[in-house]
């Protein structure tokens, strides 16, 4: 599919109605055409990401032409491109606005923080389909979170957020044929900033999202990604993530030789949480055949792969109550915003110009 050039964004006809999220290089905003939607009834998310941090314009660069190919591949459960822009200060692109925040927030708010198993294999089937078709395009994610995961207006998923993510040779093509190269996996160094509460990114995602192969260094390849479909799915069963410890070099030890504890029996979704954390990358579920190995797995045994989107009622769909736009007059300066995250990250010595990419 060829898509048309997409329009050059001129920041001058924004405007922001609120902050979404603010990640280590960027800021989210919540923003509408002051020309082509003065009601902001369409209104759009604008990452910008501020030149001046270390890495931000590659990783930035390199973000927009992952959503590059996504126009051209598209996907429902992945995000496309509206537009973007570049100025001597900042790098921005805008992607559709997802309505329903993210899996994070969605979990605290269910009764003790968990999801129920049949709203697990909902949003785990959408995630797996995600991957498989970022994998498909020799892309391979690595920043499989929560935080990452947000609910469209339909109340089916979209990834976000591909700065972290690296090109691969496709190993798992449709006739599952050739073999991947790996990626080098710089060994991990703790960086600072994260402030209480929050989880800390990284150089290659989030402590507690990272596979042993990439806390002990080794080259690393698209089973990262299915290892932290493990993760998260343990996450979202119990509310805490299997290896935290109790600081990041005790998660990381953990990570490499401790195995996850289940409550009670073995169900379909422990054993699938179990095989996709084993430590060995090429013994991992998902490592030989890709996607289909954990399509085929019990835990997914009648739902209609090809009807995901169709059929299957997603568990949560926002209400455009859940809208807030009532800050819509305030408006945010962008120039402003930054000037402001600068002051208040060199008071904490943050992470935001200091994550450690010496990949790139
Ligand atoms: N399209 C969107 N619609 C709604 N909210 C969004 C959208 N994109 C991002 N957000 C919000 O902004 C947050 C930060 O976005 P994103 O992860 O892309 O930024 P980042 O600077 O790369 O962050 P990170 O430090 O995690 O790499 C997300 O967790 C989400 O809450």
């Amino acid at each position: 599919m060829t898509m048309p050039p997409l329009p050059n964004l001129n920041l001058n006809n924004l405007k922001t109605i609120k902050v979404l999220g603010t990640g280590a290089t960027g800021t989210v905003f919540l923003v509408h055409n002051l020309v082509t939607d003065p009601l902001a009834k369409t209104p759009f998310a604008l990452k910008v990401v501020d030149k001046t941090c270390r890495y931000s314009d590659k990783r930035a660069h390199w973000e927009i032409n992952v959503l590059n190919n996504l126009n051209e591949n598209p996907h429902p459960f992945l995000p496309y491109l509206i537009g973007s822009c570049e100025t001597n200060e900042f790098i921005s692109w805008a992607i559709p606005y997802c309505h329903g925040r993210d899996l994070n927030v969605l979990r605290h708010r269910q009764p003790d923080n968990v999801f129920s198993v049949n709203i697990i294999r909902f949003y785990l089937a959408e995630i797996v389909c995600a991957l498989e078709h970022l994998h498909g395009l020799g892309i391979v994610y690595r920043d499989l979170k929560p935080e990452n995961i947000l609910i469209q207006e339909s109340g089916h998923v979209t990834l976000t957020d591909f700065d972290l993510s690296r090109k691969l040779t496709p190993s798992y093509t449709s006739l599952g044929l050739g073999s991947e190269k790996k990626t080098k996996s710089t060994r991990v160094a703790p960086v600072t900033g994260a402030t209480r509460g929050e989880r800390s990114n990284s150089f290659v995602g989030t402590e507690e999202y990272l596979s042993p192969e990439m806390v002990r260094g080794d080259g690393h390849e698209f089973a990262v990604d299915w290892w932290a479909v493990g993760i998260l799915a343990y996450e979202m069963l119990y509310g805490t993530t299997p290896f935290r410890g109790k600081n990041r070099k005790d998660t990381y030890g953990r990570i490499v030789n401790m195995q996850p504890r289940f409550n009670g029996k073995s169900t379909p979704l422990t054993d699938l949480i179990t095989k996709l954390l084993v430590k060995d990358p090429t013994r991992r579920l998902g490592h030989g055949r890709g996607a289909w190995e954990i399509k085929e797995h019990p835990f997914f045994v009648g739902l209609r792969w090809d009807l995901l989107t169709e059929v299957v009622r997603p568990p949560f769909i926002p209400s455009r109550d859940n809208i807030e736009l009532t800050e819509k007059s305030a408006g945010i300066d962008i120039k402003d915003h930054f000037r402001n995250k600068k002051k208040r990250n060199s008071s904490l010595d943050s992470v935001s110009c200091n994550v450690s990419l010496s990949e790139f």
